[in-house]
Order: structure tokens, then C-alpha cells, then sequence
């Protein structure tokens, strides 16, 4: 039985959890962070972690930045293992999470679906090859409550494809106000955000003769909330100290 608290249990990826724990007998929603710590559900929420005194195996989050404080609190004070979802982390944070991640096990992606994780290795592949000669664009689209732009998904193709370049690229995010051609080593990321889309990507490699598109859409939140349940599987199971990413979950499963 892996025991599982979680934080922004109100929220869209909230109840994608909350539904796939329903469905798997050895995986046991303990109880719940979220703002609104009234909200009624068929298990405790509290307002914040550090009002939480039972057992647990592991946190799963998808809230906002703004709870990395108080998890990481309550992740160090109680060796908890913990997996960040969230995305829209400052630079600052980012760092707060590798320092933290010296002393527990933490899981983090912008993307828990299998499928991105996919595309970031093609990408990865196309830019190594043609990265000299075509220009990356990456679009992204996301429902009209997303927070956060770019998507943490865009920022991570981003980073794959600068991996592999040559070159050290500019990140252009919206060209709105840019009065210059477009310079051969940059990224440019163009987001946006309308109705009820779950999360679409697309990278664009554009050369003088061909045109490059690799594309993922997430249908459902479920295929999230799937990978975040692994992923909190993978941390339960008992891992070392360290900052893990789906890599790591591939590996693990054996993928
Ligand atoms: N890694 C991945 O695969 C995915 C990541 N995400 C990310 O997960 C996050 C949540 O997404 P989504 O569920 O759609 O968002 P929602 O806004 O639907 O849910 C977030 C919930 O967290 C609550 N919350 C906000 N701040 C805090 C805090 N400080 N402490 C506790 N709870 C808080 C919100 O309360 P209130 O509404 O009152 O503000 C809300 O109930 C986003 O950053 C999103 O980008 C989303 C999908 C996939
Ligand atoms: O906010 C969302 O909804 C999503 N956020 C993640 C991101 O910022 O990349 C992942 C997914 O695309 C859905």
C-alpha cells in the first residue's frame, strides 16, 4: 500500500489524481493540501502540510510556486519524498529544489506523460542533426486557465534542443517589439491559451528546404495524473537522496 498525500487536491490535476487512486486498491489518498482546506472530499484536506500529523509515503504536487516553501519544509522535516509537478518555478526555486533534493528524494517534470518524454528525445535527435541548419520554434497551447507561460513543457524541448546545438541560444519568447530578422542560434517559443485545451506542443525545424514538425497533444489529464502516480510509485519504493525526472521513471520501467 503506498500512502499518498496531495497537494492542490482542489484543482484540475487534483481530482485527475484523486480519480486514479479511486481505481487502484494499493494506492491510499491520505489526505490533502489546498487553499481551500474546507472543501469537502472523501478525505482530510489541510490548508497547509505543516497541519498534517499522520503517515505518509510520499507527496504529490500540482498547485502553484507559491506551495514550494511549505513543501519543502515539510518534506525535509519528515524525509518525505516528494513530486513536483508544478510548473512556472523561478530560478531561485529551482535551486531551492536541488539543494533540498541533498537530502530527500525528489521527482520533478513539467511533463509526466510518456509521451512528451518521447518527443524530448526526438527533439534531443533533430536538433543534434540539423540543429545548423534549420530554426527552432516551438508552439505551445493550453486552456484559458493556465497560470503560467511559457508551458514548463515548452521550456523543457527548449532545453533539449539547446543541448544540442552548437551554439548557446537565445530563448525569444513572442516577438512583440523585435525590429531585427530572426538570428540562426534562437529559440522561439509562441504560446496560447483558449478554451478547455489539455496541452499541446509542437516543435518546428525549419530549414531554406524542408520543414520538420514533431507534435504531442494530451487528450485527457489522465495521462498526467497517471505519470504522477507512477512517479510517486518509483519515490515509494525507496530511492536515495537526489533530483529524479522521468528518465529515471523509464529506466525503472523497465521502457
Ligand atoms: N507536470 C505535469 O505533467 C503537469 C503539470 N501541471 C501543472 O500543475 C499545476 C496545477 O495545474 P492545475 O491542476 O491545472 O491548476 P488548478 O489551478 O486547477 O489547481 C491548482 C490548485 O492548487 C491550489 N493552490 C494554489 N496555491 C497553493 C498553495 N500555495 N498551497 C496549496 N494549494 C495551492 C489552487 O487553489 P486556488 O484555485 O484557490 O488558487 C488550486 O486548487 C500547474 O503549475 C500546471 O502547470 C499541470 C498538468 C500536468
Ligand atoms: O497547466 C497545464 O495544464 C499543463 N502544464 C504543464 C506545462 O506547463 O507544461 C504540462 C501540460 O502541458 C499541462
Amino acid at each position: 500500500m503506498v500512502q499518498l498525500l496531495l497537494s492542490g487536491c482542489n484543482g484540475r490535476m487534483g481530482h485527475a489524481v484523486e480519480a486514479i487512486c479511486a481505481a487502484e486498491p494499493e494506492l491510499e489518498l491520505t489526505a490533502g493540501f489546498d487553499l481551500l482546506g474546507a472543501d469537502i472530499r472523501d478525505f482530510p484536506v489541510y490548508a497547509s502540510p505543516a497541519e498534517f500529523q499522520g503517515e505518509a509515503d510520499v507527496v504529490v504536487d500540482f498547485s502553484s510556486p507559491s506551495a514550494l516553501p511549505a513543501l519543502l519544509s515539510f518534506g525535509l522535516e519528515h524525509r518525505m519524498p516528494l513530486v513536483l509537478a508544478t510548473t512556472g518555478y523561478d530560478q531561485g526555486q529551482l535551486e531551492e529544489i536541488q539543494q533540498a533534493a541533498r537530502s530527500i528524494p525528489i521527482f520533478r517534470s513539467a511533463n509526466l506523460s510518456l509521451g512528451v518524454n518521447v518527443l524530448v528525445e526526438l527533439v534531443r535527435r533533430t536538433a543534434a542533426v540539423l540543429g545548423g541548419s534549420c530554426d527552432i520554434e516551438i508552439m505551445e497551447r493550453h486552456h484559458n486557465k493556465k497560470m503560467d507561460a511559457p508551458s514548463g513543457t515548452a521550456l523543457m524541448l527548449a532545453e533539449a534542443a539547446a543541448d544540442a546545438l552548437p551554439c548557446q541560444p537565445e530563448l525569444v519568447c513572442g516577438r512583440q517589439g523585435i525590429r531585427r530578422s530572426r538570428e540562426r542560434c534562437e529559440i522561439g517559443i509562441s504560446s496560447v491559451r483558449g478554451g478547455g485545451i489539455v496541452g499541446d506542443h509542437e516543435v518546428l525545424f525549419a530549414g531554406r528546404d524542408e520543414l520538420i514538425e514533431l507534435r504531442h497533444s494530451a487528450l485527457s489529464r489522465e495521462v498526467f495524473a497517471s505519470g504522477a502516480v507512477q512517479a510517486a510509485r518509483f519515490l515509494a519504493a525507496g530511492q536515495s537522496p537526489g533530483l529524479y525526472s522521468m528518465a529515471d521513471l523509464v529506466t525503472y520501467l523497465g521502457l
